[in-house]
């Protein structure tokens, strides 16, 4: 996925501001920097979810292969089901079991002609959830730990095989060793997909991410191999942020 000189906005906020950065497929690429830089408002731009918040607006060309994902006459839902979203707080459907949390995915995106019962095991199956909850499928989602809440929400948005899966600080809610299966399963989420992730833990970023961008103010300072952003930086600004002399 590439994006390419592109201004985000809410209002006369001016929130992104001319950023292009290329997430590559099987790496993960984490974005980080100080609250209100636009490390979220980026991500939500990646599959059109920015243009949802009233008054806000983006321009400029994201590139899901050859197609411009804000060109004319682009199918805003196949966006979406292209490019999965993974949210701060699990959120799974308060109402519906496991299986039909998977398959909610399914459904809400039009997916037809699947057989159901394996898309929901292959898809647990992919989020490290499967045995876990193989015996109680039919129980409700909400029942889960804060942990396997969090991998049934990355089951349902990989149940749509999605290009791309972009998290927003997908670990903020869980604890630390909850934390380390969903990063041992970002690790191997990558094998099949570009994962872009938004993390305020540089710990984090430097355990799963191949790439790292530096985001300050809307501007993307600095985008590199992800030992090189902790431990070479080329922006003195980037060096301040990582060693915690601000942000
Ligand atoms: N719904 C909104 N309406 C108006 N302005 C917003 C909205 N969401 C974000 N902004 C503004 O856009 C800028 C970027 O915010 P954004 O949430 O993308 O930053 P962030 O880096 O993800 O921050 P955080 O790490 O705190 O989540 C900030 O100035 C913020 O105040």
């Amino acid at each position: 996925m590439s994006v390419r000189d592109v201004n985000a906005y809410y209002g006369d906020t001016h929130a992104i501001k001319g950023v292009s950065i290329e997430y590559k497929a099987n790496e993960v690429t984490a974005m980080i920097g100080p609250s209100g830089c636009g490390k979220s408002t980026l991500l939500r731009c990646l599959n059109r979810m920015h243009e949802e918040i009233p008054g806000a607006r983006a321009e400029g060309q994201i590139l899901l292969d050859d197609t411009d994902i804000y060109g004319p006459g682009v199918d805003v839902v196949s966006v979406r089901r292209a490019v999965g979203m993974v949210f701060q707080k699990p959120n799974p459907f308060p109402t519906m079991s496991i299986f039909d949390n998977v398959a909610a995915g399914l459904k809400l995106n039009g997916v037809k002609g699947v057989d159901m019962k394996e898309r929901v095991e292959k898809s647990l199956r992919g989020a490290g959830l499967w045995d876990e909850v193989k015996d109680r499928l039919s129980s409700p989602g909400i029942g889960l730990s804060g942990g396997q809440q969090q991998r049934l929400c990355i089951a349902r948005t990989i149940a749509v095989e999605p290009r791309v899966v972009l998290m927003d600080e997908p670990c903020s809610a869980l604890d630390p060793i909850a934390t380390l299966k969903v990063e041992d399963l970002i690790h191997d989420l990558k094998q099949e997909y570009t994962i872009v992730i938004v993390t305020h833990n540089m710990q984090q970023a430097a355990r799963v991410a191949d790439t790292t961008a530096f985001f300050l103010l809307g501007d993307m300072v600095e985008h590199a191999k992800t030992e090189d952003i902790f431990s070479n930086p080329k922006d003195s600004r980037t060096e301040e942020y990582v060693t915690g002399k601000f942000g």
